[in-house]
């Protein structure tokens, strides 16, 4: 076989080339081949390995076995053998998928397989190839039109895209499935067939067994013409979410908080924007369209009131003008707690350590912290009166509920300071050669 000499295997190697080249990473990269054993994985194992031929890369190649098939482990065996005969570093990883939810089950067994892939790239530190190509691609496209997705669904699959830090590339990604299939022929490779691919409950075999020949019967440039408009979307969503990031720096006041106000001024499309790229800045999905609606309209709430949108993590609310992200709480807040002196003590509701140190230390002296502190009267320092914490809370505009996890630190029974929005605040009269820090995670 002289792989090169075929215009198939000629654009996969010259599209892994040109893509991390253009990432800016060594044409010597480890590849890791995502190979099901399938036709389009097989011709893009041998495109990888012609590569190898070409810049010298350590090549691995990865099969998930998902164990949903009586035939998982024939496949598996074929993969393996096939990787022994091309000197092709194989892994294996098997996975368990959740099959309670028979809907669900394609998309649980891509997350698992995913997982997977990403975790052996991490290992081995190497770019992550997937064999999709350009009918995979109008499926994609298809399943987000049926789904009403923007312009970021319609760019449908990226050819090169970042998952944490591995770089993931769909070098088929603009071949057509009868070039692969010729090319597998003329060079006789030997793949599998996964029989569930004719099984029409799975959304997108139902695209591909039954409508998308029609389609591609009248139209015969589909694949073509939604590639490029999946191109095209994905350049304007570029274009949208880079300003949508800016909106959002200007709009945020902490990573938890965004300025009601600043938000208010945008129109709707960019407000809904800046929520989204809110809940992606906390490795959250998307909020639906009823979602963010319902989070915008709280900026329109009376001025006292507190509403709120829950959501299974957490809930959004605003609160004096603000958005606030109010995770649920998974740490108990304790009433009170003794404070070594002089050693990290932490607070996990607070997602920090606090250190009090005093630095004439006597034998005897003690500090310790109480929450739930809101009827102490209180000076705090750059203060000139007195007041009951919970009266300093509406001064100082502490959300509501946050009130009963600030905590008063006190030393030998009276209080010296607190620890509100994440900082300390010193009460009057100040303590002498005390000093406590408080730092978050
Ligand atoms: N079990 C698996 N193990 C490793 N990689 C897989 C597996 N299943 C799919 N992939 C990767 O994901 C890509 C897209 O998956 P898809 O389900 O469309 O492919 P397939 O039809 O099962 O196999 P192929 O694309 O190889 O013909 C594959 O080309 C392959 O790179």
């Amino acid at each position: 076989m002289t792989p090169l000499q075929s215009p198939t295997i000629e654009h996969i190697v010259n599209r892994i080339a040109t893509s991390l080249t253009d990432v800016k990473l060594p044409l010597q990269t480890p590849l890791v081949v995502a190979y099901s054993g399938g036709v389009d994985s097989t011709v893009l194992l041998q495109a990888v390995i012609a590569y190898r031929e070409q810049f010298d890369s350590p090549i691995h190649a990865v099969h998930v076995h998902h164990g949903l098939s009586d035939n998982a482990d024939d496949w598996a065996r074929h993969c393996e053998l096939q990787c022994r005969l091309d000197d092709v570093e194989f892994h294996q990883y098997r996975v368990a998928v959740d099959t309670s939810s028979r809907k669900s089950l394609e998309a649980e067994a891509r997350k698992v397989r995913y997982n997977a892939l990403l975790e052996v790239c991490e290992q081995i530190g190497g770019v992550l190839l997937l064999g999709q190509h350009a009918e995979d691609q109008l499926e994609t496209v298809l399943l987000q039109l049926k789904r009403g997705a923007g312009p970021q669904g319609l760019a449908g699959m990226g050819e090169v895209q970042y998952r944490g830090d591995t770089l993931i590339m769909r070098p088929m990604l603009s071949l057509e499935k009868a070039d692969i299939i010729a090319y597998a022929e003329e060079e006789m490779l030997q793949w599998v067939e996964d029989e569930s691919n004719q099984q029409n409950s799975f959304d997108r075999n139902f695209l591909r067994n039954e409508i998308i020949p029609h389609l591609l019967e009248r139209w015969p440039k589909l694949t073509k013409t939604v590639g490029r408009s999946a191109e095209l979307c994905a350049e304007q969503s570029a274009l949208v979410s880079d300003s949508a990031q800016q909106y959002f720096e200007d709009c945020k006041h902490s990573d938890l908080r965004l300025n009601g106000p600043k938000l208010a001024a945008l129109s709707l499309p960019w407000q809904a924007m800046v929520i989204r790229a809110w809940f992606k800045s906390q490795g959250r999905l998307s909020p639906s369209k009823a979602q963010t609606d319902q989070v915008l309209a709280m900026l329109k709430a009376k001025h006292d009131a507190t509403p709120e949108v829950n959501f299974k993590w957490g809930r959004v609310i605003r609160f004096d003008h603000d958005l606030y992200w109010v995770v649920n709480a998974t740490h108990d807040i304790p009433q009170s707690l003794e404070l070594a002196l002089g050693q990290d003590i932490p607070l996990s509701w607070l997602h920090g350590n606090i250190r009090v140190t005093l630095s004439d230390q006597k034998n005897g002296d003690k500090a310790s912290l109480q929450t739930n502190a809101r009827n102490l009267k209180v000076k705090p320092e750059n203060a000139s009166v007195s007041k009951l914490l919970k009266e300093w809370f509406k001064v100082w505009r502490v959300p509501r509920w946050e009130r009963n996890s600030v905590p008063v630190i006190f030393l030998n029974e009276q209080p010296v300071a607190l620890i509100v929005e994440g900082r300390c605040v010193y009460l009057q009269p100040k303590t002498p050669n005390i000093e406590i820090t408080f730092e978050q995670d």
